[in-house]
């Protein structure tokens, strides 16, 4: 019997295009809940083992410690330059609004300006505030894009977090605006497939990145997870994540363990740089499923939110005023 797999080709250094002609890197490690220090080490455990993306935020109270290990890591390490690693953060909900963003903006810059230069990403961390709040966090991200000599902060690209297609809309027809987002980061695991948010992002060319693809640890211990790691024989980290993958996403992972970081990134084949690399016909490594598995995967859809209390904020609509 042949088994029948879906398989990609993805590695460890796979890059996506954005819209803006920016790659950003597909495996991503992400901060959220490390304390400073852990945080620090963390980040600097996930270079080493060959992460180039770090997803943080101001919310997080730990982006001045991720930009640290990555300028420590710069230094430290021959032949990885500051353009090699990608560095996203985001702007909180209470910093949403034009002047309020301006000044986080400014934050950002003190807290990681002098370890690394400039950041790659700026979101919008989501759109649970109004209107008027979006559209004008939107405008003040947009001039930092525009004047790359800007004396505050370089910022190479712009994107939404938690955004339904509505928002999105709605900035995309709001005057002033001229950049696209360049990613909508989303919650997306099995449970939470999100396809007709997908299908519209797709359309925009907008790429997708999903954060808690492992349900923050939630349905880890779910019955029929176990029961496709045992039928499948794949352990279910690996299940979660080649999910992710082989839709496509930017995928963030998180672990606060030191030796997961390691086990999470090699989940993925060596890329190119790797003498590993190639298989003997010469190919690149892939990734695959059993289609068997994708398919009782697609079954699990509940539409469980593990974030945000619970409640999908793509879903949110204002309160009227
Ligand atoms: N924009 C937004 O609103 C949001 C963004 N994010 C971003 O996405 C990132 C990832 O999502 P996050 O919600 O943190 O959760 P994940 O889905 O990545 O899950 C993290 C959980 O999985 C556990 N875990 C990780 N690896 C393993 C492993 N190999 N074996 C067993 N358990 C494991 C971790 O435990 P342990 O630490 O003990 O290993 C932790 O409990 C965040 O850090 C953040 O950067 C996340 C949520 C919202
Ligand atoms: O990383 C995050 N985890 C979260 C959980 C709840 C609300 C926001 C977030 C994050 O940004």
């Amino acid at each position: 019997m042949t088994i029948q797999t879906a398989a990609k080709q993805l590695t460890r250094t796979t890059k996506y295009k954005l819209n803006n002609g920016n790659w950003i890197p597909a495996a991503g490690f992400g901060v959220y809940l490390l304390e400073p220090e852990n945080c620090y080490q963390l980040v600097y455990e996930a270079l080493l083992q060959g992460y180039r993306h770090i997803d943080t935020a101001m919310g997080y109270g730990n982006q001045k410690d991720a930009a640290r290990a990555v300028a420590d890591f710069v230094q430290k390490t021959d032949g990885v330059s500051r353009e090699d690693i990608w560095f996203t953060t985001k702007i909180s909900n209470a910093s949403q609004g034009y002047d309020e963003a301006k000044l986080a903006v400014q934050k950002i810059a003190d807290d990681v300006k002098e370890y690394i230069g400039y950041v790659d990403l700026i979101l919008i961390h989501s759109p649970l505030t109004s209107k008027k709040k979006r559209v004008g966090t939107w405008k003040a991200l947009q001039e930092y894009v525009l004047d790359p000599n800007n004396s505050t902060l370089v910022v190479h690209s712009i994107g939404v977090s938690n955004f339904g297609e509505h928002h999105i809309e709605e900035l995309l027809h709001s005057d002033g605006v001229t950049i696209k987002p360049v990613i909508n980061q989303i919650e997306l695991h099995p449970w939470l497939p999100k396809l007709k948010l997908r299908e519209y992002l797709t359309k925009q060319n907008i790429v997708i990145e999903a954060y808690s693809p492992l349900t923050q640890g939630v349905k880890l211990d779910d019955p029929e997870l176990l029961a496709l790691e045992k039928k499948f024989n794949v352990s279910k980290i690996e299940i979660l994540a080649k999910w992710a993958y082989l839709q496509g996403f930017v995928v963030l992972l998180k672990t606060a363990n030191k030796s997961r970081v390691k086990q999470n990134f090699e989940i993925l084949p060596p890329g190119k740089e790797s003498k590993d690399a190639l298989d003997e016909g010469g190919n690149l490594g892939k990734i695959d499923l059993d289609l068997d598995l994708l398919d009782a995967l697609d079954k699990l859809n509940t539409g469980e939110v593990f974030c945000w209390n619970n409640t999908d904020p793509t879903e949110n609509r204002d309160e009227p005023e």
